[in-house]
């Protein structure tokens, strides 16, 4: 590949400060490669000498094998492509074994000691009571906030509402907790890094003289706690290389920081600002619409991207329906191409992988996991279903009951519970409740009722099952009281109540289903080293990547753009609904050829409106 002028002059940018604002597609990482390469051959820097830092993980790993096939062994050094955090975790744990202390990470949730528990424990002695997983999230993101912003709990409470009682003292008790015992959590690496650098001056220095090159893939997401530390590191050679796109920016919500970029010129006088505007990845179609998109957006620096690419097919916007109706247009248009490596299906949230997974599967269709990171198939909701099924096929089943008993219709008390407990274990627990002491005729009319309906769940397919279990035994009442307390939304444990439908489908009995479940499970984690299947992520993991087909699924207001989004934006905040554009416009351009955008009418029975996202590319369509 020849690179183009543009690309030319950020590659042989060597000394001094140098930012390179770019566009989707244009050869950002391409560039950062390069000069990985022209750096260590035509200007003898010991690769050992140049520190690559990207956001996540997975990018490293990307950045690696695309330097790893363009150059191979060059150096017979390998090159050091590294996250932010694992760059700071070796800053901590030098520090660590040269002052004797010994720091845990908390960040395992497998392990006893998590940040997860220690959250859960402080929450329930501050506010009395236990915190649901919604709620706990918004605990763990806030805190993440508040340390990339490098700001105090009181700053993020004036700026940012939160539905947490008490936050400012969870903060402070966790914080002193994992200081008193040494822990360490993720956004720690970051904090504690900078605290180190600046008290140990030996270490900053030896730092500094091994990394006299420093370059920064995805500048946009880094925070401001990140852009610290890399400045302290760079200082004073300041031989800095960051490129990043502004549009790009997706994980504002953690604290990533792109008006940092702008303050670029305020910090670095004598540095360079490179600009590339052409994209090679994508057909003129792609590239056409993706920039009149993204220019809905207000809170932008203006760019022109373009391309010298041919128009080839013009971007699909698919109307269906129902889920399933999705799920059989995608089968229908992979199978008619077979082209698995290069396909990629996107969506906003983890979720809606699971009805993909159950679909691809059925088809006996590879697929690739890019971030596994749901907990669907452990969830509560799927084991309380589970339990209820267990309890139909056998109503001797005390461990299913008391997993549910409070959940359904029947007002059973935890007293005739425990009282049941006492009785024959061979008797049928209905049979078990008639016989409970002093029951006025209201609650043995509700146990006979619950009797004859659990005979019924016993006869139904599960499917039939699980629309049975919500509606006539009242569970679906259950989750829309849990609902108020846990801070879950209703829409997402019906979505999960659904996609489990869509599983139990197929199935005959209880055994199929718990058998289905455990086996999606397991090619679900499998699936992560099957790098030939089709890519299913979040468009947030698609970052940095590209295929020759991508489709973006269930793009339904709401879901994408968030609820959260679109309320904010109704308050007059357009910030997070600018964000979710950017979001968009991230999956629209990870798409080489073609590009399908598929929204559905219809939700497990309930009318849904397509994401405002594809309204506003109609339209945009409809002016050219
Ligand atoms: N000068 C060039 N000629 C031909 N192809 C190029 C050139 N520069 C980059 N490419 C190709 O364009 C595609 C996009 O490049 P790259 O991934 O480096 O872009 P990027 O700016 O990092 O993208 P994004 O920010 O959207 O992830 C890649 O397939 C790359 O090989």
């Amino acid at each position: 590949m020849n690179l183009s002028k543009e690309q030319m002059k950020a590659m042989q940018h060597i000394k001094g400060p140098a930012l390179v604002l770019a566009v989707p597609g244009s050869g950002k990482t391409t560039v950062l490669i390069h000069r990985t390469a022209n750096l260590i051959l035509n200007h003898k820097v010991h690769p050992d000498r140049i520190l690559s830092i990207t956001f996540s993980r997975a990018s490293a790993r990307d950045m690696k094998n695309r330097f790893n096939s363009l150059y191979g062994d060059i150096s017979h050094i390998p090159v050091y492509f590294s996250t932010i955090h694992s760059f700071s975790y070796s800053v901590i744990r030098e520090y660590a074994y040269k002052n004797r202390i010994k720091y845990t990470l908390i960040e395992d949730n497998k392990k006893n000691l998590n940040k997860y528990n220690i959250l859960k424990n402080i929450y329930f002695s501050i506010n009395n009571e236990y915190v649901a997983d919604e709620k706990l999230e918004t605990i763990i993101n806030s805190i993440g906030y508040i340390k990339n912003m490098l700001i105090t709990p009181e700053k993020f409470l004036s700026q940012y509402k939160i539905n947490i009682s008490n936050f400012k003292q969870i903060y402070r008790s966790y914080e002193s907790y994992k200081r008193n015992n040494n822990l360490l959590d993720f956004d720690d690496m970051l904090t504690l890094a900078i605290e180190i650098l600046n008290k140990d001056n030996h270490l900053l220095n030896k730092y500094r003289n091994r990394f006299q090159y420093i370059q920064v893939d995805e500048g946009q997401d880094t925070s401001k706690a990140q852009i610290e530390i890399i400045k302290i590191i760079s200082h004073p050679k300041n031989n800095l290389f960051i490129v990043a796109d502004d549009d790009q920016s997706i994980y504002g919500f953690r604290g990533a920081y792109p008006k940092g970029l702008f303050e670029f010129s305020k910090i670095y006088k004598n540095g360079k600002v490179f600009y590339m505007e052409q994209n090679y990845r994508s057909t003129k179609n792609i590239v056409n619409i993706s920039n009149k998109f993204i220019k809905q957006n207000s809170l932008r620096y203006n760019k022109n991207i373009f391309t010298e690419n041919d128009y080839l097919e013009p971007i699909s916007i698919v109307k269906v329906n129902t889920v399933e109706e999705q799920y059989k247009y995608l089968l229908d248009d992979i199978n008619s191409h077979k082209d698995y490596a290069n396909t990629a299906i996107l969506y906003r949230n983890n979720i809606s992988a699971i009805g993909i997974i159950e679909y691809l599967d059925r088809d006996d269709l590879p697929f690739y996991m890019r971030d596994n990171k749901m907990n669907f198939f452990n969830h509560w909701i799927i084991d309380d279903i589970l339990c209820f099924l267990k309890l139909a096929q056998n109503p001797t089943d005390i461990k299913a009951f008391e997993n549910i008993y409070f959940k359904m219709k029947g007002f059973i008390s935890k007293k005739q519970l425990n009282y049941i407990k006492t009785l024959n274990y061979n008797q049928s627990i209905f049979d078990r409740l008639l016989n409970c002491p002093g029951i006025n005729s209201f609650y043995k009319e509700n146990f006979l009722e619950l009797k004859m309906d659990f005979k019924k769940l016993s006869k139904l397919p599960p499917s039939e099952g699980i629309s049975y279990i919500e509606k006539n035994l009242k569970y679906k009442d259950y989750l829309k009281e849990s609902c108020i307390k846990s801070k879950y939304t209703i829409d997402t444990l019906m979505t999960m109540l659904y996609f489990l439908k869509i599983i139990a489908s197929k199935v005959k009995n209880l055994n199929e289903l718990t058998g289905r479940i455990r086996y999606l499970e397991y090619i679900t984690n499998k699936s992560t080293e099957n790098k030939d299947g089709i890519t299913l992520s979040t468009v947030h993991s698609a970052k940095g990547l590209e295929f020759e087909r991508v489709y973006i699924v269930d793009l339904i207001d709401g879901d994408f753009p968030s609820t959260t989004s679109i309320d904010n934006f109704l308050k007059g905040n357009i910030e997070s609904l600018e964000e979710e554009r950017r979001l968009f416009y991230v999956g629209m351009t990870r798409a080489k050829k073609y590009l399908s955008l598929i929204t559905i009418n219809n939700r497990n029975g309930k009318e849904v409106k397509p994401s405002r996202f594809i309204t506003e590319l109609e339209n945009l369509i409809t002016q050219d």
